[in-house]
């Protein structure tokens, strides 16, 4: 029989006897064909050699020979009252006339304390004396006798950990539920279902749940005894790891529906929370991260939070069609417009010019003459004056994703993007003028070989510096058109009556040639680049107080819908002030990060780290992107 053979041998008949040799000759043996892999250049066979001739193992190995040995040797007490044997010694010595020194010496020694609980511990052992002694059960009990419990918890100050409610019809009182890490739970004697009887000493009978609080609230401190029947069949509690990102705002104080408000704990838009328990359909258990706390809060559940959506109960009633009311917001924009006669309405001439004039910066800035594409003016604009006025009937994005917006619980999972994945978009947007477009061009001048912007589409014609699939991709109105049909556009829109748009197509090109990819986009976007296939961090950025916009902003221009780089005037401030508002009040959810754009030079670095982290370590997104098919 080959070493192989043998070792095989005793794997598939791990009681087989070793031999004399035991496990330490298989190792040698399995050592020595390791050695000889090493000099047939077998792969990783190094690694092997050096795993079996470690020392550690080696020694593990002597002592699991050691125990099999001693295992086999069934080893039995000889005797199991060893301490009797010693008293009945001591008696026995002492009755003799003339006792010799050795005999003086052995009485000496076992009348030693510790030797006496030496040998009684090894009865004990013996006797295999160690199990818990139950007091015998009474020899009557009477059939309607209910078994009770007297669960004794320490209180210190922290709440119970348990809410309380009266049956409707019997009027008992039972324990509604047990708050996952609480008081109760950590005790492990309290349940849901159980029927409390007594508090403290006091019947319960007849009382509403106000007052057993009321007893039970008597101590901040010190122990309280529970008298309860306990509940006979428990729920199989299924532990399980769900997290969710809120879509809504709760406050339970705010919320009359609540079983017991002090139990509840609130969140905002975008927290990630830990369902740490649904067994309830109405209400769950959740913990808000990140968290050190252990215990648990109530939540509204899922199907319960739609239903106050429905219903209106809300505070803050959470609007289920976005999509619709950033078209209000941009026509009201429109309407705050204020023609400045001061300013020279742009045409698109004056746009272009200066576009050309951004662009031969991006060229002088760029020493390596790597050319980054979608700094178009153009596209800004007509999102700005057209979007959402000029779609085709029946064919925008954002229908076909608007049911999202009214899950209130988005299932997260953490992602971490692998090395050899395509990166993540970087999807920037912010309230016009706060600065998203400058950012998006500094950071492609950091580095230019790993950002890259997409290229736009566009019917106009190409002039004459502009190189086709470079600064834009130029296709028909046709084709524009079908594209828009087939959903291929992020966002897209009109002005001075040419087509432009960003397509998924060039962002995934960008993607796929292992650079990260920036854009701009529109809030009603993001659900467009919020996908599997995109998997876009979105950045949103934020104006800083109306203080510091205006003394940051004090040489800075802006590009209206009607004038090309004038300075900032105050209202611009306070209309971005107000647009920043209404967008955090409708898509915060779908942040993946803040930036206030106060010092451009702070922003720039932040904005850096930022995107770096967001390719580089693990991120909450949504399970549908790693998991298809889930939801709520
Ligand atoms: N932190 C900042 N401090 C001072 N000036 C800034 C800062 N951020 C941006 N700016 C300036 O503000 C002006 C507007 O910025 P930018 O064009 O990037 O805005 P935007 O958010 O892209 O708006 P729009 O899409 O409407 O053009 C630019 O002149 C830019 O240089």
């Amino acid at each position: 029989m080959t070493m192989r053979q043998a070792a095989e041998a005793q794997l598939l008949n791990p009681h087989c006897d070793l031999g004399e040799e035991g496990l330490r000759q298989i190792l040698t043996d399995v050592i020595e064909e390791v050695r000889q892999s090493i000099s047939l250049d077998i792969d990783g066979g190094d690694v092997v050699h050096s795993l079996l001739n470690a020392s550690w193992l080696q020694s593990l190995l002597k002592v699991y020979e050691c125990l099999q040995r001693f295992l086999g040797d069934s080893p039995a007490p000889v005797l199991n009252n060893a301490t009797g044997v010693l008293f009945q010694l001591l008696i026995d010595v002492r009755a003799l006339q003339a006792c010799s020194e050795d005999a003086k010496e052995l009485c000496h020694l076992l009348r030693q304390p510790h030797l006496q609980a030496l040998l009684s511990a090894h009865d004990t052992v013996a006797q295999r004396d160690y199990g818990p002694v139950l007091p015998p059960m009474p020899d009557e009990l009477p059939d309607d006798e209910e078994a009770t419990r007297t669960v004794c918890l320490v209180k210190n100050n922290q709440p119970l950990g348990a809410t309380i409610k009266r049956h409707e019809i019997t009027g008992e009182i039972f324990i509604a539920r047990v708050i996952h890490g609480g008081l109760a739970d950590r005790s492990g004697l309290l349940h849901a279902g159980d029927r409390i009887i007594e508090v403290n000493g006091f019947s319960v009978g007849g009382m509403d749940p106000e007052q057993v609080i009321h007893v039970v609230q008597a101590r901040s401190q010190g122990t309280i005894m529970f008298k309860v029947v306990p509940i006979t069949e428990r729920p199989v509690h299924q532990e399980m790891m769900l997290y969710v990102r809120a879509m809504v705002n709760y406050n339970p104080q705010q919320d009359p529906t609540i079983p017991c408000a002090d139990a509840g704990i609130s969140f905002s838009k975008g927290d990630i929370l830990e369902i740490v328990d649904q067994t309830d359909a109405l209400w769950w258990q959740a913990r808000k991260l990140p968290s050190d706390a252990c215990c648990a809060g109530l939540i509204p559940s899922s199907s319960l939070l739609k239903r106050k959506q429905r219903e209106l109960w809300w505070s803050q009633p959470y609007l289920p069609h976005a999509c619709m009311h950033i078209l209000s917001t941009v026509e009201e924009e429109e309407d705050l417009m204020a023609i400045d006669d001061k300013f020279m309405e742009a045409d698109e001439e004056t746009f272009e010019s200066d576009e050309l004039r951004e662009e031969n910066d991006d060229f002088s800035s760029n020493s390596e003459g790597i050319f980054s594409a979608g700094f178009r003016r153009s596209l800004r604009l007509c999102r700005r004056r057209f979007y959402s006025t000029t779609q085709l009937p029946g064919h925008t994005r954002c229908p076909s994703n608007c049911s999202a917006l009214n899950v209130p619980y988005e299932e997260v999972v953490r992602y971490q993007r692998h090395p050899h994945d395509a990166h993540r978009l970087i999807a920037l947007l912010g309230p016009s003028g706060v600065g998203v477009n400058e950012l998006r061009k500094r950071l492609i001048e950091t580095n230019p070989r790993l950002f890259q912007g997409a290229v736009p589409h566009t019917t106009r014609p190409p002039k004459g510096h502009e190189e086709p699939d470079r600064d834009y991709h130029f296709t028909s109105r046709e084709i524009f058109d079908s594209m828009i049909y087939k959903n291929r556009f992020l966002e897209y829109g009109e002005y001075k009556g040419n087509l432009y748009g960003t397509s998924i197509e060039s962002v995934k090109d960008v993607l796929s040639s292992g650079k990260i990819c920036v854009i701009d986009i529109e809030p009603n976007a993001i659900q467009a680049v919020r996908t599997h296939e995109l998997k876009a961090y979105v950045i949103y950025v934020k104006p800083p107080t109306l203080e510091r916009l205006r003394e940051s902003r004090k040489t800075a221009h802006i590009t209206t819908t009607y004038y090309v780089n004038r300075p900032f005037q105050d209202e611009d401030l306070q209309e971005m002030e107000a647009a920043a508002q209404k967008i955090e009040a409708q898509y915060w959810q779908f942040f993946d990060h803040v930036i206030v754009n106060d010092e451009l030079q702070d922003t720039c670095a932040q904005l850096l780290t930022v995107v770096n982290k967001s390719q580089d370590e693990p991120q909450w997104v949504p399970t549908s992107w790693i998991r298809p098919n889930t939801q709520l």
